[in-house]
């Protein structure tokens, strides 16, 4: 089976100035080690204002963290009021952009049209999407949650190659779980993230299956990571707010251990 590095990424959302942005980074990197970094990859995702102090940052201190965006324009460049792309992003030095995150699908609308045409430009631009899917709690209720991340999954991924679905990250966040507090069991993540890795290899390959990393978000913290991770088909998660707080992320980066 192929070796998965696990990814433990903080999206910031909406907090944190580039100032605090650079003390929280900083006081991250004092508390992780190389071993910390040897066992996994270790991502934050700050809001865009805060992006190039990061970079001068994990740079100038060869810092082991990398980072990312919390979206990214479908378009390449032109008249797109506020909208930031792909080959800006790579100019900071981004690993990552996520797409699709369920705020951005509530907020503003956005659709599995349109997170396709975001993931395609992140591929195009070098960096690796995150995408984001999950269902709400209607569908979980319904008993639903497998069909209907599928559906959000091949909706994302229309004209994606073989070669990019195996470096893509897919993260699975039911909605019902993002910041209430209420996270998904082990088993419950297991059987979506399951699913989502089994499509991708009917979509591509088993080989771009085996490569992909399925993560799971939704009230992860230091204290719940290990039964996740444990799982076969979660490689990391995907974290909130316990990411705004640099020791519980450090601990949670550390996939649990003290
Ligand atoms: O992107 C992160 C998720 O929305 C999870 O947020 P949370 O850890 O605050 O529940």
């Amino acid at each position: 089976m192929a070796e998965r590095k696990p990814l433990i990424a903080g999206n910031w959302k909406l907090n944190n100035n580039h100032l605090e942005a650079i003390a929280l980074v900083q006081k991250l990197a004092f508390s992780l080690k190389d071993t910390d970094f040897d066992a996994a990859e270790i991502a934050v995702l700050p809001p865009f204002t805060n992006l190039r102090s990061v970079q001068t940052l994990v740079d100038g201190d060869k810092l082991r963290i990398v980072y990312g965006a919390q979206d990214v324009s479908a378009h390449e460049k032109g008249a797109y009021t506020g909208e930031v792309s792909g080959p800006m992003l790579a100019k900071l030095g981004c690993t990552y952009a996520l797409a699709g995150h369920s705020e951005r699908r509530e907020y503003h609308r956005e659709d599995d049209a349109l997170v396709n045409q975001k993931v395609k430009a992140a591929f195009a631009a070098d960096l690796t999407p995150i995408l984001c899917l999950g269902e709400g709690l209607d569908v979980r209720k319904a008993g639903d949650q497998v069909s209907h991340t599928l559906a959000q999954l091949e909706g994302a991924l229309k004209d994606v190659t073989a070669e990019q679905a195996a470096r893509l990250v897919v993260a699975y966040e039911p909605v019902w779980a993002i910041g209430t507090g209420e996270v998904a069991t082990p088993e419950d993540a297991q059987e979506v993230c399951g699913a989502l890795r089994g499509r991708l290899g009917e979509l591509y390959s088993d080989e771009a299956a085996g490569t992909a990393r399925v993560i799971y978000g939704g009230s992860v913290k230091s204290d719940n990571i290990a039964g996740i991770i444990g799982q076969e088909d979660i490689d990391g998660a995907l974290v909130g707010g316990a990411s705004l707080k640099p020791d519980e992320f450090a601990k949670l980066a550390r996939l649990g251990r003290e």
